[in-house]
């Protein structure tokens, strides 16, 4: 997609993962000259060794979606042809008994997408950009800061590259970011969380068909642990292990206790998985930490940087949101360059102002997402209410959202005000219970009286 709106410039993109080849494309529509410098090879080489092999898949829902079509419709069709949707959460029980609990009323669904196939079509597309070129085995080490003129140097000997501003896209341990702290009174939090994942995998039928339902996302609740599985394009699942951490610890000091803590939790899943191979998978594969980290703000005041993506908001996975909302950074601070005229100063201080409240927000449902996910499914409460909530949206359309149709489906509300009409609405279904309550027993009080 070409843009009339042209600014000058030569960019550094740090990182080429899913948000610098998104923003790459973007700052490239605008006419920058744009250089990705990117840490590891290229993972599209047959013989490259070190692919990521986390993380396998992931969930893309509607703000990811969107921030793909506003930086071009066929790309969006291009990169997102191989996803699988998603319409609900389907829920183990510890006999193998399962539960299908919709995300939306609207038979809307989040897909699941492979990571690596996504991040390789991404790179497709930047190849095929004349004012694109991708350095692969840059690893940036440090920046020197001027007024006009960035100087970034990498390892290994590579030379130094001048640019006229950065965008810090290199995750959530960020060089860019910690260059930044150097020369920028910037807040900086991180902290990790008490959880482990571990990734296993659920092989396709024979004959390549799908051995659970595959329109879901299945999840074993079981409190302060739990299993979940996302469905691949091939008919296998990737299925994913948290717990805490001195839970994994002690139990893949033994073989015979993880069969045995496995099979008891997860009788079904092991009937698939096979126990046997599925515990040498937990006692070797490696062994993730989960963590949040948030910083303030996000860019340079004179325009000369700025961090998007995980680099500025890393977030646990439990929402399935950290892609997303790393593709919707690219949007808004488009939308900003865009309404400013590429004055980046401008653009960036506003970018940070209105920003920082959408960022925090979703890291603290992803936080929370643990819980619902690992043990409110499981609840009286979290269904009833969940009715209560769909009812209320049927009835009154737009003017009711879920929260996880705010923030999973609708790319036009931002996170923080779907946290403010969740909170409106939370107060109103308790009005409302209360209230019935306190008729129900006057009722009752009247006729035992009469
Ligand atoms: C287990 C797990 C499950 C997840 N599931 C989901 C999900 O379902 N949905 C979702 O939306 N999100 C999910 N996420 C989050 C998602 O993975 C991240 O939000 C996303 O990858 C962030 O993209 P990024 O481009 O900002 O960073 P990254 O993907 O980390 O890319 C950063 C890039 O920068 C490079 N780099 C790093 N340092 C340097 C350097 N010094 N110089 C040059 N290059 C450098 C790295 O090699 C890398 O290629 C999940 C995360 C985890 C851990
Ligand atoms: N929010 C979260 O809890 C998590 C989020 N993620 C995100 O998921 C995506 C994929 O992650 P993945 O590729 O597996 O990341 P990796 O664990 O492979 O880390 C990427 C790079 O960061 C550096 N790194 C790793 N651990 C540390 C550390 N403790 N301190 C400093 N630097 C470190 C390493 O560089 P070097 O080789 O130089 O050491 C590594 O190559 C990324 O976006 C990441 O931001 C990943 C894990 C957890
Ligand atoms: N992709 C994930 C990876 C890890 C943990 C959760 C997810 C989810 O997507 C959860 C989903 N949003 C849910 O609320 O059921």
């Amino acid at each position: 997609m070409e843009l009339s709106q042209k600014y000058d410039g030569k960019v550094a993109v740090v990182g080429a993962g899913l948000v610098g080849c998104l923003a790459s494309l973007a700052l490239a529509q605008r006419g920058y000259d744009v250089t990705v410098v990117e840490y590891r090879q290229d993972p599209r080489l047959e013989d490259t060794t070190d692919r990521n092999l986390r993380s396998i898949n992931l969930a893309i829902s509607a703000r990811g979606i969107d921030a793909l079509r506003f930086v071009g419709n066929e790309l969006c069709e291009k990169v997102l042809h191989d996803m699988m949707p998603m319409k609900g959460r389907m829920i183990h029980d510890i006999d193998g008994r399962q539960k299908e609990l919709l995300y939306g009323i609207a038979n809307e669904h989040i897909n699941s997408i492979s990571r690596a196939g996504l991040n390789c079509d991404l790179l497709d597309e930047l190849d095929a950009v004349s004012n694109i070129d991708i350095c692969f085995e840059h690893k940036l080490t440090r920046i020197e800061w001027g007024d006009s003129k960035q100087v970034c140097h990498f390892v290994q000997n590579k030379e130094p590259m001048t640019f006229d501003f950065v965008v810090g896209a290199d995750g959530c341990f960020s060089t860019a970011r910690s260059q930044m702290q150097r020369n920028l009174r910037m807040n900086y939090k991180q902290e990790y969380i008490d959880c482990c994942y571990i990734e296993l995998y659920l092989p396709p039928r024979k004959d390549g068909g799908f051995v659970m339902a595959k329109d879901d996302l299945h999840i074993w609740p079981r409190g302060k642990f739990m299993l979940i599985a996302l469905p691949n394009a091939d008919g296998s699942f990737t299925v994913t292990f948290f717990a805490p951490w001195s839970q994994v610890d002690s139990l893949v000091k033994s073989k015979q206790e993880t069969k045995n803590f496995l099979q008891t939790n997860f009788p079904d899943a092991m009937d698939l998985m096979g126990l046997d191979s599925t515990a040498d998978e937990f006692i070797n594969n490696p062994k993730g930490p989960l963590m949040c980290v948030e910083c303030l703000p996000y860019n340079l005041s004179n325009g000369s940087a700025i961090l998007i993506g995980d680099a500025a908001h890393s977030m646990v996975p439990f929402y399935g949101q950290g892609m997303n909302c790393g593709f919707e950074d690219v949007k808004v601070l488009m939308q900003l360059l865009d309404k400013y005229r590429g004055d980046r100063s401008v653009a960036f201080n506003a970018y940070t102002a209105t920003r920082h409240e959408d960022l925090v927000a979703i890291n603290k449902l992803a936080r929370e997402n643990y819980k619902v996910m690992s043990e409110s499914v499981t609840s009286v409460w979290f269904n009833v209410y969940k009715r209560i909530d769909e009812t209320f949206s049927r009835v009154l359309n737009d003017s009711w959202l879920t929260l996880y149709t705010m923030i999973s489906f609708r790319a036009d509300i931002s996170y923080s005000d779907a946290i403010r009409r969740d909170n409106r609405q939370r107060r109103i279904i308790k009005w409302i219970s209360i209230s019935s309550l306190m008729a129900a027993t006057v009722i009752a009080c009247r006729r035992l009286s009469q």
